[in-house]
């Protein structure tokens, strides 16, 4: 692919425009930064086939993942793939600034009425916005900055604590490298921690490492381990590492040299950090899991200092402040009928009686009076209406206030979808799973719906004749044909303060 395109601004100012999914839009400021080098685009089938047979491109560079563009299929159908007139795609961000065009040489149907879509890209505006700009430099920019020599490379994905810091020394000092620290930032780490925290907590630690460059880079992961560590492997090389410090899998091939660590501890001896089969065991303090950190922050206890620098403690402390100062959205589901609304609003009651939270109650009628006017029941519809209702819930939850949901919300991807929201605003997601049986609902028929569906004279009620996800995931399931509603009321209560969502002093005698 040669990134040599010029069209004229007119063919732009027609070209149809699309915003792609997030992780879509992570791929083609990569592309366009020149950090998936050779790639100057999104693949063609071609390349895609070669590259599941043989992990290598049609002309053999081997490259670790698809690198892809779904657009809707009416839009891929107005394109003239052999005139390069009206084959432009201009790529808009979510709020509809052109970023870039891409020069759209294939085209196939994929799923759901989607196409695939490949072909070279090129920037158009200002490169775009979003928080630290100043951190997304180039491969181009960043190896003009690095010195000669060694560079080893860390994707820090995590916060640094001491462990790490260790490690990282260790290796730089081992090889006399400079240090690049690449930060991915197109979507919450691995435990959910919002990138910009990620990054705050990574600078956080700056004055505890080598020299070093820091670069916020847009990698995803796809989810597969090998693929994605390959994959920054080949990102890392753009910017110019030569070593890469490994927290995964030993990786061979092309690329920088990977170097996997020995497991430190913290000797409390000497308050050294030294490879732990070398400190004897009763003075020897593991490392802390990642969930083991996040147990200590829900709890309100203070990272401890020999394993977590203050500043560093300091940034996740405000991240992640104890539960029960954090916003949180609970999420009834069940059948229509089942007690979610009875319930959430006598959950609602007794924490307003607290007044330690505002309380939102996102109430199935009054969502879809509100906020979900027009929208009716089949899947499309029902997922729009649980999307909106996990953003609103989210919003809440971001600024520390409780939303209570109750919608039928059937299906498992669109709760899950939900709980990703609340999460991404650091807040945290209960998921309650009314569990009444269609019997129990049915016999309460409190609108009369379940009567009209079994007479035919309605279609599509959920349970009777449109499907209900059963969730696997649920924190919490309520029989409400076994207990009555001040019990259900109770069970729920008791569980946000068993879990430290609520302080056990707020419930109602
Ligand atoms: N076809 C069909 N299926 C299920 N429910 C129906 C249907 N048509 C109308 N209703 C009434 O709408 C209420 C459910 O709306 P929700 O917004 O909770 O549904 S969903 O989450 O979007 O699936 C639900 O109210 P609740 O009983 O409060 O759950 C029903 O009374
Ligand atoms: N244990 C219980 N928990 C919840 N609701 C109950 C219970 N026992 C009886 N009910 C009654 O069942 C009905 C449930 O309706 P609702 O809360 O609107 O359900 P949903 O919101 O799931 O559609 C209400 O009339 C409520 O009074």
């Amino acid at each position: 692919m040669s990134n040599g395109w010029v069209l004229p601004d007119e063919v732009l100012r027609d070209a149809p425009a699309y915003t792609p999914r997030s992780y879509e839009l992570a791929d083609l400021e990569l592309l366009l930064a020149g950090a998936y080098a050779p790639l100057t685009g999104f693949l063609h089938r071609a390349d895609l086939a070669s590259l599941a047979r043989r992990g290598r491109l049609v002309d053999g560079t081997p490259w670790p993942v698809p690198v892809t563009l779904e657009v809707p299929g009416d839009l891929a159908a107005g394109l003239q793939l052999d005139n390069p007139l009206h084959r432009a795609l201009v790529i808009t961000d979510p709020e509809g600034a052109p970023v870039a065009a891409v020069d759209v040489t294939d085209a196939w149907p994929t799923r759901d009425g989607r196409y695939g879509v490949g072909g070279t890209v090129r920037r158009l505006g200002d490169g775009g916005h979003g928080p630290f700009q100043r951190l997304r430099r180039t491969p181009e920019e960043v190896k003009s900055l690095l010195p000669p020599g060694r560079v080893l490379g860390v994707v820090a994905d995590r916060p640094l604590h001491r462990p790490q810091l260790a490690q990282i020394a260790h290796a730089a000092r081992t090889l006399a490298a400079h240090l690049l620290v690449l930060i991915p930032i197109a979507e919450p780490g691995p435990d959910g921690l919002p990138s910009e925290v990620l990054v705050r907590a990574v600078f956080a630690a700056r004055d505890r490492m080598p020299p070093a460059t820091l670069v916020a880079v847009p990698l995803t992961r796809r989810g597969d381990e090998i693929r994605d560590a390959l994959l920054r492997a080949k990102v890392a090389a753009a910017y110019g590492v030569t070593h890469l410090l490994s927290t995964g899998e030993m990786l061979s091939g092309g690329g920088p040299r990977v170097l996997v660590p020995r497991e430190l501890a913290y000797d409390n001896r000497d308050g050294q950090w030294r490879w732990r089969d070398d400190i004897p065991p009763r003075n020897r303090r593991l490392a802390l899991r990642p969930d083991e950190i996040n147990d200590l922050l829900d709890r309100g206890f203070p990272l401890p200092e020999w394993h977590t620098p203050p500043a560093v403690a300091k940034e996740l402390t405000r991240a992640r402040p104890p539960r029960r100062h954090r916003g949180l959205v609970v999420f009834f589901t069940g059948l229509s009928g089942s007690g979610k609304s009875t319930i959430a609003r006598g959950v609602a009651d007794s924490l307003r009686e607290s007044g330690d939270r505002t309380v939102t109650l996102l109430d199935g009628d009054v969502v879809r009076r509100e906020l979900s006017k027009g929208l009716g029941f089949g899947k499309e519809d029902r997922d729009t209406n649980i999307r909106r209702i996990g953003w609103v819930a989210a919003e809440v939850a971001r600024h520390r206030g409780m939303a209570l949901c109750c919608p039928i919300a059937p299906y498992a991807k669109a709760r899950a979808t939900a709980r990703a929201m609340a999460q991404t605003a650091g807040a945290g997601f209960v998921l309650v799973y009314i569990n009444t049986p269609l019997a129990v609902c049915e016999q309460r028929d409190r609108k009369g719906l379940y009567a009209k569906a079994r007479a035919g004279q309605l279609t599509g009620m959920t349970g009777i004749d449109d499907p209900y996800e059963e969730p696997t995931d649920a924190d919490l399931v309520i029989d409400a044909s076994e207990v009555s509603i001040d019990e259900a009321v109770r069970a729920v209560l008791d569980h946000l303060t068993e879990t430290g969502w609520v302080e056990p002093r707020l419930q109602p005698a």
